[in-house]
């Protein structure tokens, strides 16, 4: 899985690059600025059309230096009829400015029109980015930040490009509001993004008021269309914090990782990206029936039996070898006609679960969707914890631990919590408030720390919902598993997928999986069973989808 860093991270792995004597600062972040011209020419390749001051030099001269392939030079008479390309770089005070600075270099030895915009102090600048400034400077002009004189340069004339390098990791504070800079009221000034031919905005590293541990938004965001990050993608690419102002990686368009030569080291404690390997699943491979566990599924009573059936296909699909649903006398009717490998077990209370869990082969179970709320379902959750399997437990199952500290302290080890943002807070009401605080200073508090917090307090593993799902275990394993960019997948927000989510996490407890390796597995199939399908589609359809996914899955080399 791919590591996602936090800013204190990447610094980390920077200063022992440094300090090794492996690279210097400057040539890292020479490295980032070529990453991010590299990257730009990729996305837009017509940007890469024309180099009317240089001739084809200034390509062959980053091409040689390991950047853009060399393409063939352009007749004199080609040269005059294309326009010159123009872009506006911004500059913050600190090593993301300096990369802006390297970035408007390499620009202008490509015979680009550049205007540079610092904002802060030269003379404060840090050491490498006081270098990059000076080797931009020394030929060529540079202003001192002006909203006005940013906005009439924009205005004056097309812009192919603007490249935000104003703050990146080391955003600390609210963005600036005060009377000499007004980020509020110069944003959406300068940032036309419905406009037809607006210029490219691209963001070094992030996006300029966003936090790159967390996400959230520091008051006044740049949005962009491309952000070319370094080494890693950093957690705040990948959350994506509710607004008002929203946050990360809505703001950020596409993110794109450039290796600046740093060498791929652990990172103790890093938070990871969901994809699993086809060594993670080879699980799907065995043989017998009963080698591969037997899920129970809680149904709800007559009428309320389908989130239960829905999660019960999920684990079949998913590869529990039986999958048995728990039924109230009075609804077994109801879902005896309507399933048909699933089987069915006559469960009218918590004494009758318990002599049910007598059966050590019953090795993992699943509960909550439309369980009911009432003492009954209360005693069944009590049961169903003291039996101490494999327990996933949601919807219901999650709002009845809210309502009772004692069935809360029954959780253990090998449960998995799925709440969505609405049960997160009711169950920890504590830490929701934290993440829904409005942020003051960076890094700011995360989806991230609070999903691990959560997941300690309860002492087993949280899945904490949404197009951001961040999965966390009480030792601090956490990952996340994204259903945006390339995995937007909006259509999975349909009624009763959580249920099949439950089903998925049961099966894979079933067959053996851990509980953190459950939960992150069965939240990155969920997506892909949903982009398999696209729109349209309804709960029922995902486990249908498993045997595509599956197959493909495990034909990756
Ligand atoms: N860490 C690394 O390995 C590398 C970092 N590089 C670049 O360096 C960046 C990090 O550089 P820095 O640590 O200097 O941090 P930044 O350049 O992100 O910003 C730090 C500066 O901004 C000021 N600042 C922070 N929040 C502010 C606010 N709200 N209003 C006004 N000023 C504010 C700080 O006082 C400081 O002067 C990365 O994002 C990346 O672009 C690259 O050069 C390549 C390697
Ligand atoms: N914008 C989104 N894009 C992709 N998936 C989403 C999005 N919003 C929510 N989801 C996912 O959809 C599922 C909804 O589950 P849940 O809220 O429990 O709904 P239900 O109770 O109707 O089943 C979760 O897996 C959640 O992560
Ligand atoms: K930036």
């Amino acid at each position: 899985m791919t590591e996602l860093l936090t800013s204190a991270q990447m610094r980390a792995i920077e200063r022992a690059a440094i300090e090794s004597g492996e690279v210097t600062g400057l040539e890292l972040m020479e490295r980032a600025g070529r990453g991010v011209v590299e990257a730009i020419f990729e996305e837009w390749p017509e940007l890469a059309g024309t180099d009317a001051d240089s001739g084809a030099g200034g390509v062959d001269r980053l091409a040689e230096e390991g950047g853009v392939a060399p393409r063939p030079a352009a007749s004199p008479q080609d040269i005059c009829e294309q326009k010159k390309f123009r872009a506006v770089v911004l500059c913050g005070p600190g090593n993301n400015g300096g990369d802006g600075f390297v970035v408007a270099r390499l620009l202008k030895e490509r015979g680009w029109e550049v205007e540079v915009f610092l904002y802060g102090d030269p003379e404060k600048l840090p050491p490498d980015a006081l270098e990059n400034y000076e080797r931009w400077v020394g030929n060529r002009s540079i202003h001192k930040w002006d909203d006005n004189l940013i906005e009439d340069t924009l205005d004056e004339c097309e812009h192919d490009l603007v490249v935000d390098a104003v703050f990146g990791t080391g955003l600390t504070r609210l963005m600036p509001d005060d009377t000499e800079r007004t980020w509020h009221g110069f944003v959406p000034r300068v940032f036309s993004w419905h406009q037809k031919d607006r210029p490219k905005y691209v963001a070094v590293d992030i996006p300029s008021g966003i936090c790159s541990d967390s996400g959230r938004n520091l008051e006044g965001a740049f949005p962009t269309d491309l952000t070319v990050s370094f080494h890693r993608a950093k957690i705040g690419h990948y959350l994506l914090p509710k607004g008002p102002p929203q946050g990360g990686a809505v703001w950020c368009g596409k993110v794109v990782v450039k290796d600046i030569g740093l060498k791929a080291s652990y990172v103790a404690g890093a938070v990871r990206l969901c994809d699993p390997t086809k060594s993670t699943l080879t699980k799907f491979s065995d043989t017998h029936k009963y080698s591969h566990g037997h899920a129970l599924i809680l149904s709800g009573g007559p009428g309320r039996t389908g989130a239960a059936r829905m999660a019960a296909r999920g684990a079949l699909r998913v590869g529990a070898g039986l999958v048995t649903l728990a039924v109230p006398p009075a609804a077994q009717a109801e879902v005896a006609a309507q399933v048909t490998a699933i089987m069915l077990r006559r469960v009218g209370d918590a004494t009758a679960l318990a002599k049910v869990l007598e059966d050590a082969r019953f090795n993992a179970i699943g509960l909550g969707p439309a369980l009911g709320l009432d003492e009954e379902a209360a005693a069944l959750v009590a049961t169903a914890l003291e039996a101490g399997r494999a327990t996933v437990l949601d919807a219901d199952a999650l709002t009845l631990l809210t309502q009772d500290a004692a069935l809360f302290a029954k959780l253990h080890q090998n449960c998995v919590l799925t709440p969505h943002a609405g049960e997160f807070k009711r169950l920890f009401p504590d830490i929701a408030a934290k993440l829904e605080a409005a942020p003051l200073k960076g890094p700011a508090y995360s989806k991230v720390d609070a999903t691990r917090e959560a997941a300690k307090r309860a002492g087993c593993v949280v899945l904490f919902k949404g197009p951001d799902t961040v999965i966390a275990a009480p030792d601090g394993r956490c990952s996340i598993n994204s259903a945006q960019y390339e995995r937007a997948a909006t259509w999975l927000a349909t009624a009763g997928s959580g249920d099949v989510l439950t089903g998925f996490i049961a099966g894979l407890l079933a067959r053996g999986f851990d509980p953190m390796q459950a939960a992150e597995t069965a939240a990155w199939l969920h997506v892909e069973c949903a982009l398999e399908f696209g729109p349209g589609l309804i709960a029922e359809d995902l486990p249908e989808q498993l045997p595509n996914v599956l197959k493909r899955l495990l034909s990756r080399p």
